[in-house]
C-alpha cells in the first residue's frame, strides 16, 4: 500500500481547469512510508519554513516532514477537506497535482534494516549490509567542533534522513556568513548501507562542487551524535513549492528556463559519472526568491558513481520518479534522465504521468501505462515540448535522450545560448564502433549519411566541444584533453580514466566529422523515431551503392561474433539475399544494431 488521497477514488475526477486556490491546510489520508500498517490521516502545514508557499488543492503531505501533526484518520475527506468548496474540480481532472515524493519503501525498509514480509512491492536482497547490526563504525574521518565553529540557527527544510538548519560561523574570514547545514543523526544509521550511503553523499558532493546548478559544499563535520553536512544556503525554497504555488503549471518559457538548468547539472553529473537516483522537484532549490533565481540541485543522499558501462541494480530512488529499468533493476545514467521526464510533464501540465493510489499501482503505471499527452493542456502546448518530454519518458533507457541530447532538442536549443555539455554516450559509442566489424562501419556510415538538421545539430555541437584540429579531425589526444578539461576528482571513482584507455584504437588515426557521426549515431534512439522505417530504407540504398558485398554465412557469423554452438545457416538464412549473397535489409539492420550473440542466440531458439 502507499500513499492515499482522502477519496479520489479514480484518476478522472479532478478538474485541471481549477483555479489553484491556495490553501495553506490540507487533510489527507496517507500511510506512514516503511511500514506496513493501514493509512493514517494527516493534517500538514508547512508554515514554519521560512518561505511558506501556499498549496495546490489536494497537496499531499511526505510523512518524513516531522512538521506534520497527525491527526484521527475520521477527518479525512473528499478532496483533501476542499471538495464542496471547489466541487467543479472533480470528474475532470486527470491526475492529481504533484505532492511530495516518497521514497521508495523497498529502499527504506533495506536502509533501515527492517524489511517485513509483504511490506516491500518489490523485495530486496538482505544482506548482511541492509541488516539492522549494533556496533556498526559510525566515524566518518570528517572534522570535529561544529559547533565551536557555527552557530546553528533555525530549520529549514527535513527529509527522510535529516533535517536542514541555517547556521553562521562564528569566527574566520567569513564571520557572519550564512550556510546551510543538513544534520543526519548517527541514530537514524542504523544498517551498514545507512552509513555507507552517508559517506558517499558528502564524497560526492565534495567531488562535484563547482557547477553552477549544483549547491555548493563547503565541508563535512562530525561528532559523537551527528553529521553535519555545510552547504550554501539557498534562500529560494524548493522547486516543488514553486510548481505548487503556481497552481501546478508553468508557461513553456519558464518550464524551459528550470528544465535547462535541470539538464545542465544531471548532464554535468553523467560525464564524472554519477547518476543522482532521487531527481525530484523537492531536491532542487532556488537560491534566492527571485523570479529568476538560480535553480541548484541538492541532496545527492541515494547518489552513485557508475562506470560508462556497468549496470545498477539497487532499487532506489521515489515511486512517482523511478525509471522502469531501475525496476527491472539494471539501470545506469539514462534513469535520471526518466526523472527529469516526469519533472518536465508535471511543470508543463500540473499534473503526474504515472499515479495511482498504491506504491505497486505507480510501478504497473511507470512500467505499463503511456501517459496522457491529449488531456487539457496539452492540445495547446507546443509539439516540440511533447516531443520533448515523449523522449525523456521513453520506456527504453536505450531510446531515451541523454541529457545533452535534450539540451539540443528543437524545444530547448534556441534558449539563451545554451552550452551544451559533453556527453558521456558519444564515448560509449565510439567505443563500440571502433570494435565493430568493417561492414558495420559501413552500414553505419550509411545510415549517418540520411541524419537530419536535428540530429546533426547535437553531434556538430559534441565534435567541436572535442576541439578538431585544422583539418577537421579528432584524435585519441582531442578526446583525453576534452575530459581533462572537465574532469573533477568523481571521475575519478568512476574511473573515466580506465575507459578512455579502451579507445585506445584510436591511438594511431584520425576520426573526421563523417566518420564522427557514424561512429556516435545512435541506432537505437533513432529506431524509435516514427521515421525509423524511412531512415534504414534510405541508408540501405545507400549501402547498396558504396557498401554491400556479398558475404558468406560463415563471415558473417564470425563479423558478430557468433560461437561455433550458433546453428548459423538456420539463424542467418534471412539475412543474406540468395540472388546475390549480399546483405539483405534485415541483415543490414540487425547488423546496424551490431547484434549481440545473446541476442542471436535467442533467436536461433525461437525458430
Ligand atoms: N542548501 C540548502 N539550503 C536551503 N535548504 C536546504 C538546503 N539543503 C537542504 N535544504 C532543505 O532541507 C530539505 C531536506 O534536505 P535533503 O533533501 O538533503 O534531506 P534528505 O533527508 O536527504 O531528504 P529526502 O527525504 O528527500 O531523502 C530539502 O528538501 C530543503 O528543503
Ligand atoms: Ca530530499
Ligand atoms: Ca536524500
Amino acid at each position: 500500500m502507499g500513499i492515499c488521497y482522502g477519496k479520489l477514488a479514480s484518476p478522472e475526477n479532478h478538474d485541471p481547469s481549477l483555479s489553484p486556490t491556495p490553501k495553506k491546510k490540507e487533510e489527507v489520508s496517507t500511510k506512514k512510508e516503511g511500514e506496513g500498517e493501514p493509512g493514517v490521516t494527516v493534517a500538514e502545514e508547512r508554515t514554519s519554513k521560512p518561505w511558506t508557499s501556499p498549496f495546490f488543492p489536494f497537496y499531499s503531505p511526505s510523512p518524513a516532514h516531522s512538521l506534520f501533526s497527525k491527526k484521527s484518520p475520521s477527518v479525512a475527506s473528499e478532496g483533501g477537506g476542499s471538495a464542496t468548496a471547489t466541487p467543479r474540480r472533480f470528474f475532470k481532472r486527470p491526475f492529481p497535482p504533484p505532492s511530495p515524493a516518497k521514497h521508495i519503501r523497498a529502499l527504506l525498509a533495506r536502509r533501515h534494516g527492517s524489511v517485513k514480509p509483504n511490506e516491500a512491492a518489490i523485495p530486496e536482497d538482505e544482506g548482511e549490509e541492509g541488516r539492522a547490526v549494533a556496533g556498526l563504525d559510525k566515524s566518518f574521518g570528517f572534522s570535529k567542533g561544529f559547533t565551536s565553529k557555527y552557530e546553528i540557527g533555525e530549520e529549514v527544510g527535513r527529509g527522510h534522513f535529516g533535517y536542514t538548519c541555517t547556521a553562521k560561523l562564528k569566527k574566520g574570514e567569513s564571520n557572519g556568513q550564512q550556510v546551510a547545514v543538513k544534520v543526519i543523526p548517527k541514530a537514524k544509521m542504523t544498517t551498514a548501507i545507512a552509513i555507507e550511503d552517508v559517506r558517499r553523499e558528502v564524497k560526492i558532493l565534495r567531488a562535484l562542487t563547482g557547477h553552477n546548478n549544483l549547491v555548493h559544499f563547503y565541508d563535512a563535520y562530525e561528532d559523537n551524535d551527528n553529521v553535519y553536512i555545510i552547504m550554501e544556503l539557498c534562500e529560494g525554497g524548493e522547486l516543488l513549492d514553486r510548481i505548487l504555488s503556481r497552481g501546478g503549471k508553468y508557461s513553456e518559457d519558464d518550464a524551459k528556463a528550470v528544465m535547462v538548468q535541470i539538464l545542465n547539472v544531471v548532464a554535468f553529473c553523467h560525464l564524472q559519472g554519477v547518476v543522482h537516483r532521487d531527481l525530484k522537484p523537492e531536491n532542487f532549490l532556488f537560491t534566492s526568491k527571485d523570479e529568476n533565481s538560480q535553480l541548484k540541485a541538492i541532496d545527492f543522499g541515494l547518489s552513485d558513481f557508475v562506470k560508462p558501462d556497468e549496470r545498477l541494480n539497487d532499487i532506489v530512488g521515489s515511486a512517482y520518479y523511478v525509471a522502469p529499468e531501475v525496476l527491472h533493476r539494471s539501470y545506469s545514467t539514462e534513469a535520471d534522465v526518466w526523472s527529469i521526464g516526469v519533472i518536465a510533464y508535471i511543470l508543463l501540465c500540473g499534473s503526474r504521468p504515472f499515479w495511482a493510489r498504491t506504491e505497486s499501482g505507480i510501478f504497473r503505471a511507470v512500467l505499463k501505462a503511456d501517459p496522457s499527452f491529449t488531456e487539457l493542456p496539452w492540445p495547446s502546448l507546443s509539439p516540440e515540448a511533447k516531443d520533448f518530454v515523449k523522449r525523456l519518458l521513453s520506456k527504453d533507457p536505450r531510446r531515451r535522450m541523454t541529457a545533452s541530447q535534450a539540451l539540443c532538442h528543437p524545444w530547448t536549443r534556441n534558449y539563451n545560448d545554451i552550452k551544451v555539455p559533453l556527453d558521456i554516450l558519444i564515448f560509449r559509442l565510439i567505443k563500440a564502433y571502433l570494435r565493430s566489424s568493417s561492414l558495420r562501419k559501413a552500414a553505419l556510415r550509411a545510415l549517418s549519411k540520411t541524419l537530419t538538421v536535428d540530429e546533426l545539430f547535437y553531434l556538430k555541437g559534441q565534435f567541436s566541444l572535442l576541439e578538431p584540429n585544422k583539418n577537421g579531425c579528432i584524435t585519441l589526444e582531442n578526446i583525453k584533453l576534452a575530459l581533462m578539461k572537465n574532469a573533477t576528482d568523481a571521475m575519478k571513482e568512476s574511473r573515466v580514466q580506465e575507459f578512455l584507455l579502451s579507445l585506445s584504437a584510436l591511438q594511431y588515426r584520425r576520426m573526421d566529422f563523417d566518420e564522427f557521426c557514424a561512429a556516435t549515431l545512435s541506432v537505437h534512439q533513432l529506431e524509435g523515431l516514427d521515421r525509423w522505417e524511412q531512415h534504414a530504407r534510405c541508408a540501405y540504398e545507400l549501402f547498396e551503392k558504396d557498401g554491400n558485398r556479398a558475404i558468406v554465412i560463415e563471415e558473417l557469423a564470425s563479423e558478430l561474433g557468433l560461437g561455433p554452438s550458433v546453428p548459423v545457416h538456420a539463424v542467418l538464412h534471412d539475412w543474406i539475399r540468395h540472388t546475390d549473397g549480399k546483405l539483405s535489409f534485415l541483415g543490414f539492420v540487425k547488423l546496424l544494431h551490431g547484434v549481440s550473440s545473446r541476442s542471436v542466440q535467442s533467436l536461433a531458439k525461437a525458430r
